[in-house]
């Protein structure tokens, strides 16, 4: 696991313009990943969003503010629970990544920080040492770092100017060829491989997991393989109630699933201590056991 202790933000005495903000955009879980087609679609939303806590967990121990760009309302909520202070900015539609982080970032300057970082959502190893090194560096109106394979970029930053994200595609050459400095490991100092190894796909998550991933991802990983921990077959006893099933573990728990159908046996991942299983038609039954 990134074992990294948040460090004290940037001095909150400082003048506001020297201050620095961070936005990130999320789109519905129920979109997200959709390129990690090899588990179920339950499992793949808790990645997405557990990729997206480690990575705002990262940026809040840097940046002064940060803010995340949603359609959806409850996400203020959800992130508080989370311990994370963070301001979600509604999106009046959903108008895709570029659109979303470009109003957070008119937002973020509109309040007055200078500096804006704009971040994808899926770098769970980034760590906060080196978004520090990044920022650094990031002294050109506008720059980029671009992501493992060259092609994509992971962050964009404007120094008081129009961040105009390009995200999506071959993005590298798209920031690069709209004046954007890459901000190569050289003039960074050193490599920083967690802040371009964003996650697409499971292969792209196990060569994460190989640089350390934050807490809510390391969760869902089986550290022997660097992938999802597979779900196995347990043995339960279905029981009929009144209006669904009755699921009863091999330890005796028995847990109701009213209106459930269930056609297919259960499969069940154990991360720590808890119970998640997953039934046919998607429906999640999380317990302790
Ligand atoms: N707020 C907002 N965020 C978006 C929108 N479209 C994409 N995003 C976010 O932008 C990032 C990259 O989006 P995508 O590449 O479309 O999706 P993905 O979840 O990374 O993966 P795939 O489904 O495999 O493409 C993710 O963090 C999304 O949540 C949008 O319209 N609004
Ligand atoms: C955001 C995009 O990344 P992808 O989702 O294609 O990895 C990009 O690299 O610009």
């Amino acid at each position: 696991m990134n074992s990294e202790q948040a460090a004290p933000r940037t001095d909150p005495t400082a003048p506001h313009r020297d201050r620095v903000g961070a936005v990130l955009a999320l789109k519905p879980l129920v979109f997200a990943k959709s390129r990690v087609d090899t588990v179920p679609a339950p499992l793949r939303r808790r990645l997405a969003w557990s990729m997206a806590l480690d990575t705002l967990a990262s940026l809040a121990a840097v940046v002064d503010h940060v803010v995340v760009v949603s359609d959806q309302p409850s996400l203020q909520t959800t992130l508080n629970r989370y311990g994370l202070q963070l301001q979600v900015l509604a999106e009046s539609r959903r108008a895709g990544l570029n659109p979303a982080l470009q109003h957070g970032a008119v937002e973020l300057q509109r309040q007055g920080y200078r500096r804006v970082v704009a971040c994808v959502g899926d770098l769970p190893a980034l760590r906060p040492s080196s978004l520090r090194l990044i920022l650094a560096a990031s002294t050109a109106p506008r720059s980029f770092v671009a992501d493992a394979s060259g092609i994509g970029t992971t962050m964009v930053i404007a120094n008081g100017g129009d961040l105009d994200p390009r995200f999506q595609g071959r993005s590298a050459a798209a920031h690069h060829s709209s004046g954007a400095l890459s901000l190569t490991d050289e003039l960074i100092g050193t490599p920083v491989p967690d802040a371009r190894r964003d996650v697409d796909t499971e292969v792209d998550l196990s060569a994460a997991c190989a640089l350390g991933l934050g807490r809510y991802s390391s969760s869902l990983v089986d550290p022997a393989t660097g992938l999802l921990a597979r779900y196995t077959t347990i043995t339960v006893a279905l029981d009929r109630g009144d209006d669904g099933w009755i699921v009863i573990s091999s330890s005796g728990h028995r847990m109701s699933m009213a209106g459930t159908a269930l056609t297919e046996s259960l499969r069940v991942l154990h991360p720590g201590q808890r119970l998640h299983a997953v039934l046919a038609g998607g429906q999640v039954l999380s317990a302790w056991l």
